[in-house]
């Protein structure tokens, strides 16, 4: 059942800053099209694409027609791709020049809500609101959305988000972490609120431990110069798996709005033990994945990508054990884990409840296999439970035997299209609604948490462990889990 709400888009002007950049054709200008095939784009709304090159119109529009032609999976519909030409129009200045924004008024339309997304390195972001500013261009109901990284770490992601500040209201701000335009991670909250059974079995008294994998099967995809000086706790863990885990921890929010629900988060973020040079040894494994076999061909070592500079120490592997210190969740270990060249695309959650409080079976199990809730976030997107069952037959002795109460969404949903993340989201973003979006008490928790580890670990001076691309990491995480008489989901 669809959630009661309005769900009409006003008339927009898109104006997307970086239209001809990676993302913009991998990910932004395929979503529109969606939206506009899905008839979720008002008449009205206008693209406004925004890039340094001297292009003219028709170069433009041939350019972002390769684009949908490369990434949109379904073959194009031609009414629709000529309806969503039709909204285009290319407009060529430098960033950071107010002057060169002077002309820009007159693609936009009046009464449109103005949507600015900046596809674009962040630390260009101030000077973009700056020209946007001294061109009377940001009105009240103006709205910005940002891309990660918001800053390689607290101190300059409040730079960025000072200079984002001095020209939008935090309630304009749309900060983006794609994992939140997932189906499955919007499926979370439905799961965990919509469930009375899950929603009364949620904390410390029936849960022993969650797990959340996100493995990648590729590596940096040719994108060194970005990530060697990020690496893998600043790419996926300060963003996409904190997010996650807020949304697994965090207490029923008042109602849906964004507020309550990143009220919530938030508490959850603040709620994390810090973990420093003092436990860091425990608690965190980073690794650097070397050369290895994925699917059968051999693939090269981190320090051996095009770009690669040999001395780095850059991790391409995270595991944590974390803990959230408050009453719900005291004593219940977060086990997170993300890596690159891991042997699958795989990510979930994996939520294992406690044993029964009396072994009634012990002549069949010392220990009885645990119940567990799998979400799987991607790929095979669906929830599973893992049970235990009496195998039927008229055996003198009872036999017991684990089973999976399998919920896939392709299976239930038949027929029903996944949509890509950025589709959700820059609908939510048209809409006006921000609570798939990051405020920013939560970017600034995230990274204050993730700091005080990149921090212990350069203090160790340790270097990443090796693993083989193709492998799920340094053997070290596993024997980081194993400490606690766990294991990871395999
Ligand atoms: N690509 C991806 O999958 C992801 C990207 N991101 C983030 O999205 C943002 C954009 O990334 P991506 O598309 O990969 O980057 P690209 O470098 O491919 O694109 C950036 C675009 O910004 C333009 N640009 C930069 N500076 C200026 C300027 N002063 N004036 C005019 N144009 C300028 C570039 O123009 P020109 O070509 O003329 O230099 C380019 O078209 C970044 O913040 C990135 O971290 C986040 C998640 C995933
Ligand atoms: O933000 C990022 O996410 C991707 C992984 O996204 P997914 O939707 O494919 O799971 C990651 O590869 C990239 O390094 C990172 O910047």
């Amino acid at each position: 059942m669809a959630v009661n709400r309005d769900s009409s888009v006003n008339s927009c002007d898109f104006v997307l800053f970086g239209t001809l950049g990676d993302l913009a054709r991998r990910k932004l200008l395929p979503a529109m099209y969606q939206l506009d095939r899905a008839g979720l784009l008002h008449e009205d709304t206008r693209i406004v694409g925004v890039a340094r090159s001297a292009m003219s119109q028709q170069e433009f529009l041939d350019a972002v027609q390769t684009a949908l032609n490369t990434f949109v999976k379904e073959s194009l519909e031609p009414d629709v791709l000529s309806r969503y030409l039709s909204r285009l129009t290319y407009y060529s200045t430098d960033f950071t020049d107010p002057s060169g924004f002077a002309d820009l008024k007159n693609h936009l339309a009046p009464g449109s809500v103005m949507v600015n997304y900046f596809a674009t390195p962040p630390s260009i972001y101030g000077a973009i609101g700056k020209c946007l500013k001294e061109n009377e261009l940001i009105q009240p109901d103006t709205r910005v959305v940002l891309e990660k990284p918001i800053g390689n770490d607290l101190a300059s992601s409040k730079v960025i988000n000072d200079q984002v500040a001095e020209y939008f209201e935090e309630n304009q701000i749309y900060r983006i972490d794609h994992y939140l335009g997932k189906e499955t991670v919007q499926n979370l909250v439905a799961l965990r609120f919509a469930n009375s059974l899950f929603a009364s079995k949620w904390d410390n008294r029936t849960i022993d431990h969650v797990q959340i994998t996100v493995a990648e099967e590729v590596g940096i995809e040719g994108r060194w110069g970005y990530f060697d000086g990020a690496g893998q706790m600043r790419d996926m863990i300060q963003n996409h798996l904190l997010q996650v885990l807020s949304l697994v921890a965090m207490d029923p929010p008042v109602n849906l709005d964004a507020d309550s629900i990143r009220d919530e988060k938030v508490k959850v973020l603040k709620s994390l033990r810090p973990i420093d040079h003092t436990n860091v040894y425990e608690n965190s494994v980073r690794g650097q994945y070397a050369r290895g076999f994925l699917r059968g061909e051999s693939v090269p070592g981190y320090l051996e990508e095009e770009g690669a500079n040999t001395e780095s120490d850059c991790e391409t592997f995270v595991a944590l054990r974390v803990d959230i210190d408050n009453w719900r969740w005291a004593g219940v270990p977060f086990y997170l884990r993300s890596g690159k060249r891991m042997p699958t695309k795989h990510s979930e959650i994996v939520v294992q409840f406690k044993n029964p409080p009396h072994n009634l079976y012990k002549d069949l199990y010392k220990e009885l296999p645990p119940n567990k809730l799998t979400i799987r976030l991607q790929p095979h997107e669906g929830v599973e439970i893992q049970v235990m069952n009496k195998v039927p037959g008229l055996d003198s002795s009872t036999r017991l035997q684990t089973s999976k109460l399998d919920l896939s969404f392709s299976d239930t949903f038949k027929n029903a299209r996944i949509a890509d993340a950025y589709e959700r989201l820059l609908l939510e973003c048209m809409l006006g609604n921000q609570s798939l979006f990051v405020r920013r008490d939560e970017v600034e928790q995230a990274w204050t948490w993730c700091d005080s580890i990149i921090e212990a670990w350069q203090r160790s001076n340790e270097p990443p462990k090796r693993y083989p691309a193709g492998s799920w990491g340094p053997v070290a995480s596993v024997a980081m889990i194993t400490r606690d008489g766990r294991a990871w989901e395999e």
